[in-house]
């Protein structure tokens, strides 16, 4: 059985959708399959940022019974091991799909795949809760702002209570502002592992524009590197042995 795992944030713009492409992609790198999937129903773009501009079926579709979950799994041969489900954004789809019914829609992915990662949308709305509790385990991206970190410590405090297993968090953008609060101090706060630090780097957004996660677009980079290391982490703690390959 395969891992269904959300990446989940009090805030929009931490990173989220970033680190589910790159850690779908490094994952692949390390041997597992994995699908990452579009859960963000109203401002989609995990397919972009992994390099997929157009999809006939949706995660959308899906919701709405006009498609089966298995016609919405596109494999991105760019990329070893890695699928995508995608979400639409015209505004149709947006409104007809119903978030309260992915969680069964992605539960019997997890017969498929190593690991399922789940892009959420930010908050604790009634959308995110759905993406959310699709999931049995979480990683929190927070930036390391002290509004971010407390925004994102109460969905935490939420899904746990939920009955959710919180693996921890991923400290995201760090380096990017001489205020920003050290990964011991926010680790203090956070009350949960800390599982990486990525670095603010150019080359995750040069990425992000190029539709290539910097673990394949610029793998010798700081943030690439960052990435493989949260990867093999995630490998540890899920109990498979996390092999280097890069
Ligand atoms: N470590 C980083 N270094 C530099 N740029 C980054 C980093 N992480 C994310 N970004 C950039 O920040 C922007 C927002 O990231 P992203 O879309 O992943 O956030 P999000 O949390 O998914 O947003 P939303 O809540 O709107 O869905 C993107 O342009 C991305 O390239």
């Amino acid at each position: 059985m395969g891992k269904l795992i959300s990446l989940v944030s009090g805030k929009g713009g931490t990173g989220k959708t970033t680190v589910a492409a790159n850690l779908a992609v490094a994952l692949g790198k390390l041997g597992k399959k994995v699908v990452a999937v579009d859960a963000d129903l109203t401002m989609a773009n995990l397919s972009l940022v992994m390099g997929m501009d157009d999809a006939s079926v949706t995660i959308h579709d899906v919701l709405m019974g006009d498609a089966s979950i298995d016609e919405a799994i596109y494999s991105l041969p760019q990329f070893e091991n890695v699928y995508v489900i995608p979400a639409a954004v015209d505004w149709e789809h947006v409104i007809k799909a119903d978030p309260r019914g992915l969680p069964e829609t992605l539960a019997p992915l997890k017969e498929k795949f190593d690991f399922v990662l789940i892009d959420c949308p930010a908050g604790l709305q009634v959308d995110a809760m759905s993406a959310m509790l699709s999931s049995e385990e979480v990683i929190l991206v927070t930036n390391p702002e002290i509004s971010c970190i407390a925004d994102t410590m109460k969905v935490g405090i939420v899904l746990k209570k939920a009955g959710l297993a919180i693996l921890g968090f991923v400290l995201n953008r760090y380096g990017r502002s001489d205020n920003d609060i050290p990964p011991d101090a926010a680790a203090e706060a956070m009350e949960v592992p800390l599982l990486a630090v990525i670095p603010e780097d150019r080359a995750i957004r040069e990425g992000t524009l190029e539709g290539i996660p910097v673990v394949v677009y610029k793998p010798n980079s700081e943030g690439a590197k960052a990435f493989m290391e949260l990867a093999e982490q995630v490998m540890r703690i899920s109990g498979f042995k996390a092999k280097v390959m890069y």
